[in-house]
């Protein structure tokens, strides 16, 4: 095969940040080959209200317009049955929980799920998403860890399926066999992301090397071979969602005896082509467009159905004979950042020009 063609890319969890570095990294969605981008709340201060969120979009929008975005609100005391109300009305798409401290800006995340079941509650009746940071915080007295953060997180997932059966909750970026399992055996409104990241990593590739280095953190070999057969088998409720997540070259490579490196791993600005790399790696080129488009959209209930099909924004890569060097980085003013396989060569690039 020299070229495939992918309609309406969405990239279900992506992280756009705020200011001047957003301005480098939002005009990366569209560069990357995705159309929609579902962006998280995690910024400084988090998006809690309905207003932010629309703030936050307006911003998004002035930076890049041909994107579309999905906004989230970041789970935390502010957060009311009313406000959930309001936020469906204002189009707002899911809701974001992040256990406090196990990532970058989660130290306002949540401590216990029971005291949100009146906001679940909200959430289950307006059918807004609830999006789950599976991961619980690292603590020696339990021999919690991040090698283990996320099998330990899993029970909280079934109680909150259990007691919301029609809430649709999504466990986003799951990195082990045992979170694949437990999605699997979950209802038809509880979905997966799957990063493209954790489909090529695991612990050696991050050990010692920071640029690998995300949360959750990729896992043993059999873990990804759990997410690789799942996204070979077509299962609908296994999704790309990139997790792609930006920061500044020296908060990730200047790390000194007392301060460790930032979590996150970007792959926004080669994202389609990196994806098509990978499933074809594993043999699985022909899942492309259902694991970054099709399955998604259907659970997210934003199909592109009906109407002309040649209207449906397509994407089309091609085969670059030899491979293409992923680029050193990007920058803007004083702004840089470097992405994921930097200096790496994949076998896709996107066709700027397709002949139809
Ligand atoms: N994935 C990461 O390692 N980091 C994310 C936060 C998150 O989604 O955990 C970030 O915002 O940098």
């Amino acid at each position: 095969m020299t070229s495939i063609a992918v309609k309406a890319p969405a990239d279900f969890h992506v992280h756009l940040r705020q200011g001047e570095f957003s301005k480098l990294v939002t005009p990366h969605v569209k560069k990357g080959g995705f159309i929609l981008a579902y962006v998280m709340p995690n910024l400084k201060p988090p998006v809690t209200t309905t207003e932010q969120a629309l703030a936050y979009k307006a911003e998004l929008q002035k930076i890049d317009p041909n994107v579309e975005y999905l906004m989230t609100l970041y789970l935390s005391p502010d957060l009311t049955p009313d406000e959930v109300r309001k936020a469906k009305k204002a189009g707002i798409a899911g809701v974001k929980s992040y256990p406090r401290g196990v990532t970058t800006n989660s130290d306002g995340g949540i401590e216990s799920y029971e005291i949100y079941y009146p906001v679940f509650e909200a959430m289950e009746q307006e059918d807004i998403v609830l999006n789950l940071h599976g991961e619980i915080p690292s603590d020696a007295d339990t021999n919690v860890c991040v090698l283990n953060a996320e099998p330990a997180f899993l029970p909280h997932l079934r109680k909150i399926h259990e007691r919301f059966p029609k809430l649709r909750i999504v466990l986003e970026h799951a990195t082990t066999r045992a979170a694949v399992e437990a999605v699997k055996t979950c209802g038809p409104t509880v979905a997966c992301t799957i990063t493209a990241h954790h489909i090529a990593l695991t612990v050696d590739d991050w050990a010692g090397q920071a640029w690998n280095f995300c949360k959750p953190v990729a896992k043993y070999p059999d873990d990804r071979q759990a997410l690789r057969e799942v996204i070979k088998s077509g299962h609908p409720r296994f999704f790309l969602g990139s997790d792609s997540a930006p920061h500044p070259p020296h908060t990730k490579s200047t790390a000194t005896p007392t301060q460790s490196c930032a979590a996150g791993v970007y792959t926004s600005p080669i994202l389609l082509p990196l994806v098509a790399h990978l499933l074809e790696s594993f043999g699985a080129l022909d899942r492309l467009e259902g694991f970054v488009s099709t399955f998604g959209r259907s659970f997210y209930k934003r199909e592109l159905l009906g109407g002309n099909a040649a209207q449906i924004p397509t994407i089309v890569l091609k085969r670059v004979e030899g491979g293409e060097l992923i680029k050193e980085g990007w920058s803007e003013g004083e702004q840089k950042v470097i992405p994921f396989w930097s200096g790496k060569k994949i076998d896709w690039v996107i066709d700027e020009k397709p002949i139809r």
